[in-house]
């Protein structure tokens, strides 16, 4: 197997001086390629600094992290990481199909491969009939379902979801996550899910706890 990501010893801290908050500290782990991971923990306790760590967002303050599979630096190059969030942060005047190929065409895609893209990527998560919606006219799981469109359209090499079912109820969230889980297996992507839901956290091969801003592998939880 190919390392996509590598931490050693890392630790980011927010801020300076006495209102500095040590968000992670003693962070050693890696993601080979296809792994899929599931980072539980309170709020507050670090995943979403972690999860911006792993996808080249932020930086350490100490300790390294590498991405021998990624050519250095998963930004070093446009479609290499794809980001999930809790909401699904659609832009309002563009139709689903355009929220879709909008990164590709950023990218440098031409615009008629990247709307035959769009739309092959609306279909793969079972809402191709709404491309031509605006975001206002989506239910929360439908936009959600764009949003992970969005992302898998680009084929990206590592996939990082921070809450990504946090805003959907129960059955809608259950869908997403799988839907997530199935993309990133056919895409051959690594995928890393920040979640409180264990039901969510449940539906991924691997599980990373984080408390106070350390890591566990969680064995009892392995599959
Ligand atoms: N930009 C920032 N400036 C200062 N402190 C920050 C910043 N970002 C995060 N923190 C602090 O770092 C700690 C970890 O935050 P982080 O967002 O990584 O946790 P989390 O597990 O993702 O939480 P949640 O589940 O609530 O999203 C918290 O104490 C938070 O208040």
């Amino acid at each position: 197997m190919n390392t996509l990501v590598e931490l050693q010893d890392v630790a980011r801290t927010h801020g300076s001086g006495s209102a500095s908050v040590v968000a992670v500290h003693g962070v050693s782990c890696r993601l080979e390629s296809g792994d899929q991971v599931a980072v539980t923990g309170a709020s507050g306790s670090g995943k979403t600094t972690l999860l911006h760590l792993i996808a080249g967002l932020d930086r350490p303050t100490t300790g390294s992290i590498r991405w021998p599979a990624l050519g250095g630096h998963p930004l070093s190059e446009p479609g290499q990481v794809g980001l999930v969030f809790q909401g699904p942060s659609l832009l309002p005047p563009l139709d689903a199909a355009d929220n879709v190929a909008l990164p590709l065409l950023l990218a440098g895609e031409a615009p008629r491969p990247a709307r035959e893209k769009a739309l092959e990527a609306l279909a793969s998560v079972g809402v191709g009939d709404l491309a031509g919606r605006l975001p206002e006219e989506l239910s929360g799981g439908q936009a959600q379902r764009v949003a992970v469109a969005r992302v898998l359209a680009a084929s990206p090499r590592l996939i990082v979801a921070d809450e990504p079912t946090g805003q959907l109820d129960s059955p809608h969230a259950l869908t997403v996550i799988d839907l997530l889980v199935d993309a990133a297996t056919d895409l051959g992507a690594t995928l890393v899910v920040a979640t409180h839901d264990p039901r969510i956290a449940g539906r991924l091969p691997r599980r990373w706890a984080m408390h106070d801003g350390t890591l566990r592998e969680d064995e009892t939880c392995s599959p």
